[in-house]
């Protein structure tokens, strides 16, 4: 029998990526809602519980109301906003987190997603936390270039309408330091001080990187570089979307610049760790509307239902 399955929010720059995802596949059954109706609470409602799983690919109030719309304790909600990633009841829908949390995935019937940013900046964290490596007390800064489709619709409206000059060149936002994706950072690595964290778009569409600076004075004493490239190798061996480069990885260093967008249309996340006896930097990198929202939501979905993990992606 098939899955049924719903996006609200099917005209969105996650959801109709969804949508292409899902569009390759036999195993389920596409619900769709009528354009007319796309914001109508009753028939949202009606298809939400029609659904054995729902993506909620919409701004944070309307995830929210979606949620309080469920009857049906068999649906599945995957939320790709921000809004219950760090609520109780919740799992959190990175199935390369820990050893367990394919298991909790099948079980759950809510799924909270990561945001784009702190799927990158987790995945790097979150292993070297767990061996030892890095504290939880440690205090660490972040950067992360992101193309400008992160910003949803009305970022690419306002790119691709050109005549803004201060588009062309990289913008760093956030500067109140309290982006939104520092709670789910902390909570699902350990690290209990806010990261600084400081995003910058760019004049293109997708990719994302995260970078993570540290100086090894700062670790545990006789934490080294390969230390760190060793436990992230140990913990993502057998990953098939999480691909821990070489260290210090060769043909980075030889072309002499980074390529951000070298996941994109991919659900993969490429992990790096360059630098030498004193520094390091951590870096990963995904497509932003792949691993880091369309893509990581049908992983989510596929482990939830028990099917190849890889299917559609
Ligand atoms: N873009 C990205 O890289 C990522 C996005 N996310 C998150 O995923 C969610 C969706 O983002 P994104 O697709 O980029 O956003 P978009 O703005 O592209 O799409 C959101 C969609 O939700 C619709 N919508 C808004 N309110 C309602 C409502 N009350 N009922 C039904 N539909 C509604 C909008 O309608 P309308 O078309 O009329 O505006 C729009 O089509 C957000 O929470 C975002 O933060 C997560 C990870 C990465
Ligand atoms: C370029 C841009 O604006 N990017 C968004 C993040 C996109 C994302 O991951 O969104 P959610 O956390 O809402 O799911 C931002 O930094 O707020």
């Amino acid at each position: 029998m098939k899955h049924a399955v719903f996006v609200d929010g099917q005209e969105g720059t996650t959801g109709l990526r969804i949508h292409e995802y899902l569009a390759k596949r036999d195993d389920v059954e596409v619900l769709r809602i009528d354009p007319d109706k796309r914001k109508d609470a009753a028939e949202r409602a009606r298809l939400l519980n029609a659904a054995d799983v729902a993506f909620l690919c919409l701004p944070d109030v309307a995830s929210r109301e979606a949620a309080a719309m469920i009857t049906n304790p068999n649906t599945c909600l995957i939320d790709a906003s921000t809004a219950h990633r760090t609520v109780p009841g919740w799992v959190f829908g990175l199935p390369e987190l820990a050893a367990d949390q394919r298991a909790k995935l099948r079980a759950a019937k809510r799924i909270a997603n990561p945001g784009c940013h702190a799927s990158a900046f987790i995945l790097l964290l979150r292993p070297l936390v767990d061996a030892g490596l890095v504290s939880r007390e440690l205090a660490v800064s972040a950067t992360s270039i992101t193309g400008y489709s992160g910003g949803g619709k009305s970022m690419i409206a306002q790119y691709e309408a050109g005549g803004d000059a201060r588009l062309n060149s990289p913008r760093p936002y956030a500067l109140s330091l309290k982006h939104k994706h520092l709670p789910e950072m902390m909570t699902h690595t350990g690290l209990v001080v806010a990261p600084i964290f400081m995003p910058i778009v760019g004049n293109f569409y997708k990719g994302l990187s995260v970078t993570v600076p540290l100086h090894l004075s700062q670790l545990k004493p006789g934490v080294t570089a390969e230390a760190l490239h060793a436990a992230l190798t140990k913990h993502y061996a057998g990953e098939q979307f999480v691909r821990v480069m070489p260290l210090r990885d060769p043909g980075t260093l030889e072309e002499g610049f980074f390529d951000v967008q070298a996941c994109n249309d991919t659900n993969r996340v490429d992990l790096f760790v360059f630098g030498h006896d004193t520094q390091v930097v951590l870096m990963a990198r995904l497509d932003n509307l792949g691993k880091g929202a369309s893509g990581a939501a049908v992983q989510a979905m596929n482990v939830h239902l028990g099917v190849d993990e890889a299917l559609g992606l």
